[in-house]
């Protein structure tokens, strides 16, 4: 229950009075429905069906009341009483309803945007420790759920609240059979705990299957491919089986659980009525009104006792789902790389105009373990210059590259950026001056135009096409049928690796970066396409600090400086003509492995 509080402790502080004025018009409302119980004595009064000084307490003040009147001047006022409350209450009723959907889309939007926001300032390594698919589930149908609960809860009150008025309506007729109902409700209440706790038992039942199957189907559309072509559909399917199966079996259960709780308050309900009117009429001589009212108010009561038993249940369901959305809030927030000093900094940008010092850095992915991915690494990044990467797969690059990007933190060492550390105040203007463009490189759904004004918001046609034609995509462009409004990605036209390695450069370049980093950029493109783009990226030389991965050392030719890295430390750095032609280094072998000819020749 601790969750839920915590997110209605956050309705409170967004809403404030609101809140209260919402709950005060369900008061007010419930009241005046509660009024047409109390009306029905008079009117079966003054229509002569009952004889009202026979009942004593409410029965004889409503006589009284109507004493003075002729029966058809007081039939006329009982019934513009009845008119007035009833219409009063619908207005009531719809203006609280209207403004509870209002004050719940927007908790909802202030929800959503909240931990979104919380989620986009992580830091690198928290996306690294998750599953994106558990990400999504948690913002998506988890965050629904928490929002149904709030929903539920908010229903809740206004149950109670009207219970509470019919209880004090129902004293008034009848004190003594009144505490005979509510010690009756108390004891199912008691009964009926069982259901709660079952409830809640299910409700983390049902989260746990929605995050396996988002994951399980994340996973096989990404992968469907592989899926296909190692035909692995029937182990697939059989997966999906056996948790639908669990997933029916969950809310079968559920079902039950709801239906046998309404069962026991509906048959309890029934016979106790029967009880009742049997005892009233057979021992204590009831009158026929108090009878009819009674039955009246226990047949309004305790449909409402039901509803607060439903809505406890559902309740107790969405626990699981408040807990995950709490516990992945405070994991981001745990993660947050941005601080009160880093928001401070304004939109500025920090360029490089000496160098990138990454001096005796150390990290490891394992904070406990004692394997390091990178140990004492030393490296100068002059500025303006072309720097290269190198080194086996698994050898630590694109770590490296994390580091140097200010993704990740080094465990030991520093990154100086003109002599100063990496630091909360100048992390984020450092970051806004780097352009990168991975291995995998991601467009989004949108069109050319978009996707580069995402990067650089208020960029010129002619400054795309000025990237478009750097990276060898601009014919590719305007052969497209929109051009650059061309949407590309899933619902987009598709492109192929090739292509998307391009436009993801020209859109790197559009930024005007100070300092480009390519991981492994140009590997999915063709001889022709490559060697454009290393021309263009030679043309780039001087202008901008480049950092380049490259798993093809000819790509590196144009380097002022390589870096070979092997397991985490660094093996052999210097001029690429230099290092290719030590054979006896890993840079000289791997040229010679890859071009099956001495490094002369490039
Ligand atoms: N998120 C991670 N958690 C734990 N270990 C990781 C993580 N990412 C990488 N590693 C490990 O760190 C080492 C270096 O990985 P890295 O990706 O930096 O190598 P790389 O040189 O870029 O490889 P490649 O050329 O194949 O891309 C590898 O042993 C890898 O298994």
């Amino acid at each position: 229950m601790k969750a839920i509080m915590q997110f209605l402790k956050e309705l409170h502080q967004f809403a404030g009075a609101a809140l209260y004025r919402n709950m005060l018009g369900m008061v007010t409302s419930s009241f005046l429905e509660s009024i047409g119980v109390l009306l029905l004595v008079p009117l079966l009064g003054l229509i002569g069906l009952v004889s009202l000084d026979m009942g004593g307490g409410y029965f004889s003040w409503a006589a009284g009341m109507l004493d003075g009147f002729e029966p058809l001047a007081g039939l006329g006022i009982v019934l513009g009483i009845y008119a007035l409350a009833t219409i009063a209450h619908s207005l009531i009723h719809r203006r609280v309803m209207i403004r509870n959907v209002e004050l719940q889309g927007q908790f909802a939007k202030k929800l959503r945007l909240e931990a979104y926001r919380e989620l986009l300032q992580a830091n690198w390594p928290f996306f690294l420790r998750k599953r994106g698919s558990d990400i999504v589930n948690v913002l998506t149908i988890e965050l629904a759920r928490v929002l149904g609960a709030v929903n539920t809860f908010l229903q809740l009150v206004a149950s109670v609240i009207f219970t509470l008025i019919q209880i004090g309506i129902a004293f008034w007729l009848s004190p003594l059979l009144t505490l005979f109902v509510l010690a009756c409700g108390a004891a199912l209440a008691l009964v009926s705990r069982r259901f709660i706790r079952s409830a809640k038992q299910l409700g983390s039942q049902t989260s746990q299957h929605a995050q396996h199957y988002l994951a399980g189907i994340t996973d096989q559309i990404n992968g469907m491919k592989d899926i296909k072509s190692n035909t692995m559909e029937l182990a697939r399917l059989e997966w999906l089986q056996e948790l639908s199966s669990s997933m029916l079996r969950e809310q079968v259960a559920y079902v039950k659980l709801r239906m046998n709780s309404q069962f026991v308050y509906k048959a309890s309900s029934t016979l106790l009525i029967a009880a009742f009117i049997f005892a009233c009429f057979a021992m204590f001589r009831t009158q026929g009104i108090q009878l009819l009212t009674i039955t009246v108010i226990f047949a309004r009561l305790w449909p409402r006792f039901t509803s607060i038993q439903s809505n406890l249940e559902t309740l107790s369901s969405m626990i699981p789902a408040c807990r995950a959305v709490l516990e992945l809030r405070e994991e981001c927030r745990a993660s947050s790389e941005r601080t009160e000093a880093m928001e401070n900094t304004g939109g500025g940008r920090l360029p490089v105009l000496n160098e990138i010092n990454v001096r005796n850095v150390s990290f490891k992915y394992d904070k406990s373990g004692s394997d390091y991915t990178l140990k004492g690494m030393n490296l100068r990044i002059k500025a303006h210059s072309t720097t290269a990467i190198a080194g086996a797969s698994g050898a630590g690059k694109s770590t490296l590259i994390d580091l140097i990007m200010g993704l990740m933190r080094p465990d030991e060492g520093h990154i100086l950026v003109d002599g100063e550390p990496l630091n909360d105040r100048n992390l984020l203007a450092y970051r806004r001056t780097i352009s990168y463009v991975p291995q995998d490189p991601f467009l989004f759904n949108a069109s050319i135009k978009e996707n580069m004004e995402l990067m650089a918001p208020g960029v010129t046609e002619e400054e795309i096409w000025g990237a478009l034609e750097f990276a060898s995509c601009a014919e590719l462009v305007r052969g497209l049928p929109q051009g650059l409004h061309t949407v590309i990605g899933d619902r987009g036209i598709r492109l192929s690796g090739g292509e998307r390695q391009r436009l993801v450069l020209a859109r790197a370049i559009v930024r005007k970066p100070s300092i480009l980093v390519l991981d492994e950029a140009t590997s999915a493109l063709d001889a022709e396409n490559e060697y454009n783009i290393q021309e263009a990226i030679d043309r780039l030389k001087g202008s901008m600090t480049i950092i380049i991965v490259a798993h093809r050392l000819s790509t590196l030719r144009g380097a002022d400086q390589v870096y070979v890295i092997g397991q985490g430390r660094l093996l052999e750095q210097g001029a690429f003509d230099q290092l290719a032609a030590d054979q006896g280094g890993y840079f000289g072998r791997s040229i010679q492995l890859q071009t099956g000819s001495q490094a002369s020749s490039f």
